[in-house]
């Protein structure tokens, strides 16, 4: 049985979703097989108006980030990466440029995803993700959020592997309203992902790459206890005894998109992760004030522990060869720098 459908998603447990698994994605909705066509509307991309499994069935690593040009910098990347060659006279395209709302970029097994700021926008770019994995038949797709976020007792340029995304009362959920009940579902990212993600991490990295809770927030100033947003109803102890708080509770960063990410990954049996690099400590202040230049190298480094998480998969698949025809070289910052330069002189 390749697809198993219900419109109750209580009715299925555990063990009956992995019982059926052939690795394709299960969508717990029974109305999308009932429909003519369904159009991923905010990806300008629909299952009767495109080939989807021809177009992605071979997608095996769904990788998202805040901005377009973050997912275009990690195309130009990971192509290098992993050696992977464009036909001739080619260019990477945007795949869905005609949404005006996310970008996305297709290289190999590897689809780039950007999904703007916050719970709405990740949500809706969720469903439709999920749903085209569903429509182009992909099997066991990872997905793994590249993010930047605030370190709490952390250095700015730390990178921060989420080991539980916790919501704003540290609840390991995400909260839905839907038709006006309110409705809980886990929060849980892969921890053996997380692990082997870690495990990349090089001693030889001039950073350090760290497992942490990482807070979920709906708001980047007082939704963060921050002082300097338009408004702040509360005293710099305050904010303080606050951050002091999460430190108890294990958290060592915060970000806006983790919780939802984590849950409807986990709903649709996707294995995921997070990785963050902190822009900032936010025991010490609340402005993002770094070097443009410096937050860009930051930036990067969670896209190098990925990549150098996607070369292991294909190289023990045996993929990195066989599809691309050259093993492509190792990783480094440095490398990431002249991709980043080459893909910006693109533009
Ligand atoms: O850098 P990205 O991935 O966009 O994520 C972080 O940055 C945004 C706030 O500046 C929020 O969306 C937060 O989660
Ligand atoms: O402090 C920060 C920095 C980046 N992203 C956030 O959500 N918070």
């Amino acid at each position: 049985m390749s697809l198993l459908l219900t419109g109750n998603s209580a009715s299925l447990s555990e063990e009956e979703l992995d019982e059926y698994s052939d690795g394709t994605v299960k969508l717990r909705n029974s109305n999308i097989e009932l429909m003519d066509q369904d159009i991923l509307y905010h990806l300008a991309l629909g299952s009767e108006s495109h080939d989807l499994q021809e177009m992605f069935g071979d997608v095996k690593f769904v990788c998202m980030g805040g901005t377009p040009k973050r997912m275009e910098n990690f195309a130009h990347f990971i192509m290098n990466e992993i050696g992977y060659k464009l036909p001739a006279g080619t260019q990477l395209q945007d795949i869905s440029a005609y949404s005006y709302r996310y970008s996305m970029y297709k290289v190999g097994p590897v689809l780039c995803v950007s999904h703007g700021m916050g719970t709405p926008s990740v949500s809706i770019l969720m469903h439709e993700m999920i749903k085209l994995m569903y429509h182009a038949k992909c099997k066991d797709p990872v997905f793994i959020r590249i993010g930047t976020c605030g370190g709490i007792g952390v250095d700015g340029g730390t990178v921060i592997i989420t080991e539980d995304a916790l919501d704003g009362q540290l609840r390991n959920s995400h909260e839905f309203t839907i038709l006006g009940k309110t409705i809980h579902r886990p929060a849980k990212l892969d921890k053996k992902l997380a692990r082997e993600l870690k495990s990349l991490a090089s001693p030889d990295d001039p950073y350090d790459t760290i497992i942490g809770k990482t807070l979920c927030t709906n708001d980047f100033y007082e939704g963060q206890g921050r002082l300097d947003g338009a408004f702040c109803d509360f005293s710099e102890n305050e904010k303080m005894d606050y951050l002091e708080k999460l430190r108890e509770n294990g958290v060592v960063n915060i970000e806006m998109e983790s919780t939802i990410f984590a849950a409807l990954t986990h709903h649709a049996g996707i294995k995921a992760a997070v990785v963050c690099v902190a822009l900032l400590n936010r025991l010490n202040g609340d402005q993002v004030n770094a070097p443009k230049e410096v937050m860009n190298e930051w930036q990067a480094r969670p896209q190098i522990l990925v990549s150098r998480y996607i070369r292991k998969v294909l190289t023990h698949n045996g993929q990195l060869k066989s599809l691309f025809g050259h093993q492509g070289s190792i990783k480094s910052p440095r490398r990431f720098k002249l991709v980043q330069q080459e893909s910006q002189a693109h533009e």
